[in-house]
């Protein structure tokens, strides 16, 4: 291994998805088995403990491609040098809430956070934030960060996308691996819009290999509600498979989506400009593609009147976080 390491700074490290994330990132499963990785841990002080204790057992794997691990609460010796922020710490939301109803206690966390990064981060930093109402923490880090490029904030609605392609797989019968073509729309949050019109089973279109009223009915709502279902059943909001997402936007941001961008593409909510028809400036989740370490949108997709209005109502949900961040002087 000659590569010198790459700094990965994860917030919540002490939480569920922070400890369901950091084995993997340690492991090999951002960048490679070839690319060591050093670990900044950012918690409050109530959850220093559980960041140490995940940290005592880092050292127990003796992971190969873990160059070290430091742990603090302060959020400019978390973000220095930092080449990937993974922004996870803050609340879950409990049953009966929506994640919406985070932003007053949440939003608090990003801005101290994205000023932080802008002060400290390395040049190349790329920020995934996780922690809920994603799409509009991500936008608070980013208007606290104005010498960061807007495009390195994005936020994660990889999960959605895989639960909409793991479900869509389920109900045509088909591989995973045989499903392309699927979009999350806008917002991370029951307005999302998981869209089937551009999507392929086995090469055909998704639309003839389904009921076209399931996927433009129960569909949506069970992918758009898939978060509140885990609540329920499991009794918390989803960890490993929050985990799972979280690596997987990043590595196909830092590594690009390769040669399955052929007719395929996953989702991801990025600054538009102007897409689509989404305001510019807001965080919003797209058909994106990724190569030398840059989102692309894919572009020229035809979009119906049914899929417009789903657009544009996440699009306004989006807009009026936004008015109401600023609104509770979150925003500079
Ligand atoms: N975008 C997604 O797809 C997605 C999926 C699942 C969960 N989430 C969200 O991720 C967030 C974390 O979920 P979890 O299950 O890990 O929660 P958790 O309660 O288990 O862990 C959160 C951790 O964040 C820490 N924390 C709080 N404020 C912090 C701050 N200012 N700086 C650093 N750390 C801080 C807490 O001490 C805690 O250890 C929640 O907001 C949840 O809703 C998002
Ligand atoms: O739904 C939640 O509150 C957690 C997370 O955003 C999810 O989608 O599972």
């Amino acid at each position: 291994m000659t590569h010198a390491p790459i700094t990965v700074t994860l917030t919540g490290a002490g939480g569920q998805i922070g400890y369901a994330a950091l084995f993997r990132i340690a492991a090999g499963d951002l960048f490679g088995p070839d690319q060591p990785v050093s670990l900044r841990l950012l918690e409050i002080p109530q959850g220093m403990r559980a960041a140490e204790g995940a940290a005592l057992e880092l050292a127990d794997c003796a992971f190969p491609t873990l160059a070290g691990v430091d742990i603090t609460d302060d959020a400019n010796v978390a973000f220095d040098g930092t080449n990937v922020a993974l922004l996870i710490g803050s609340r879950p939301r409990t049953a009966g809430m929506e994640r919406g109803d985070l932003l007053a206690a949440n939003g608090a966390i990003f801005g101290p956070q994205g000023s932080a990064i802008n002060a400290h981060a390395d040049d190349d930093v790329r920020v995934v934030v996780v922690g809920n109402p994603a799409n509009t923490n991500a936008l608070i880090a980013q208007q606290h960060a104005p010498d960061v490029p807007a495009e390195r904030f994005t936020a994660l609605t990889r999960l959605d996308h895989n639960r909409a392609v793991g479900l869509l797989a389920a109900e045509a019968g088909a591989p995973v691996a045989d499903i392309a073509g699927v979009t999350i729309w806008g917002n991370h949050s029951a307005t999302q819009y998981p869209d089937l019109s551009h999507a392929t089973v086995r090469g055909d279109a998704a639309l003839a290999a389904v009921d076209p009223a399931w996927a433009r009915g129960a569909y949506i709502e069970r992918v758009a509600q898939r978060g509140a279902e885990i609540i329920e059943v499991r009794g918390g909001s989803s960890v490993a498979s929050a985990a799972n997402a979280a690596i997987e936007h990043t590595r196909d941001w830092v590594l690009g989506t390769g040669p399955r961008a052929a007719g395929r593409w996953t989702s991801a909510a990025i600054v538009s400009r102007g897409e689509y028809g989404v305001p510019e400036g807001l965080i919003s989740s797209f058909p994106v593609t990724s190569s030398d370490g840059a989102w692309s949108i894919v572009d020229g997709l035809e979009i119906d009147e049914f899929s417009r209005e789903r657009i544009d109502a996440s699009v306004a949900e989006l807009s009026a976080e936004r008015d109401a961040v600023r609104e509770l002087g979150l925003m500079p």
